[in-house]
């Protein structure tokens, strides 16, 4: 069953079939400062393996830090993030590295592409380091089917904006990662290409079972996902399963204005 257990801000996209593939237990964080802020308070959640899921939220509501703490690349101040049996939130390097080159790929607003690599070879490194055999069939498909098709060749500063983002996607999801982190993957690109990228995320996760978690403001771009999660104040306070755009922003629209 789908929902919302009984302790507050505890929430599973677990269905009967699926196992977790990543676990937050009462994540907190906290920055230091002179007033500290707290950008995470409380959240519990567990993202069930082979599903798609949105966090949506105000501005500031914590869905970066929360995509962060998730992927390993930065610590909560408590809680824990478990992978399967295990805690990343406790390893220290070079394992933690280890467990995301193995299993988590990334696209993030910043591409951080390599400049001084062209496209092909920024699309194949992840796989690389993680030390796995490329399948490059696959890579030229993802790159295809993100628009890039001829610009193999190209380096990431040869690119608009837009076309910088498609490549990050395709070196994430050439990978085949076992869970997919995505900020706004679709933030700057137009409407064609976005689609083309969601559908491609969507079959990422329906035909290779991948797990992807995605933070977007779009609301057409969160209905593609099985499930959309909604954080406000550094809390989870809503999820809703399979909901369409128009539902999707009345939610919104409430919190905005809560
Ligand atoms: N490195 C940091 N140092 C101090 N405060 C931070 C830091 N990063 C984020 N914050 C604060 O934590 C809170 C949550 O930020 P976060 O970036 O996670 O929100 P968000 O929902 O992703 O926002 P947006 O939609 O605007 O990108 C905000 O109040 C933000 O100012």
């Amino acid at each position: 069953m789908w929902g919302l257990n009984a302790k507050k801000s505890e929430f599973s996209t677990n269905n009967e079939a699926k196992a977790p593939a990543v676990c937050l237990d009462n994540i907190a964080k906290t920055y230091p400062g002179k007033v500290g802020v707290h950008a995470l308070q409380g959240v519990s959640v567990s993202f069930a393996s082979g599903t798609f899921t949105a966090i949506m939220g105000p501005s500031g509501s914590g869905k970066s830090t929360l995509l962060h703490c998730a992927a390993g690349l930065d610590q909560p101040s408590s809680g824990q993030v478990k992978y399967g049996d295990i805690d990343i939130s406790r390893l220290r390097e070079p394992k933690l590295t280890k467990v995301r080159r193995e299993r988590v790929g990334f696209v993030f607003q910043s591409f951080n592409l390599i400049e001084s690599l062209n496209v092909w070879q920024n699309v194949l490194l992840p796989g690389r380091l993680a030390g796995r055999r490329a399948d490059k069939k696959w890579a030229r498909e993802v790159l295809e089917r993100v628009g890039l098709k001829g610009k193999e060749n190209a380096r990431p500063g040869e690119l608009s904006g837009g076309q910088q983002q498609r490549v990050a996607l395709a070196r994430a999801l050439a990978a085949k990662p076992e869970v997919l982190f995505a900020d706004e993957p679709t933030g700057a690109l137009d409407l064609r290409t976005g689609i083309e990228v969601l559908r491609l995320i969507r079959d990422a996760v329906d035909k290779l079972g991948q797990t992807v978690i995605m933070v977007t403001h779009d609301a057409s771009a969160a209905a593609w996902a099985d499930q959309v999660l909604f954080l406000a104040d550094g809390e989870l306070i809503g999820m809703m399963q399979s909901p369409t755009a128009q539902q999707i922003s009345e939610r919104m629209m409430e919190l905005n204005t809560r």
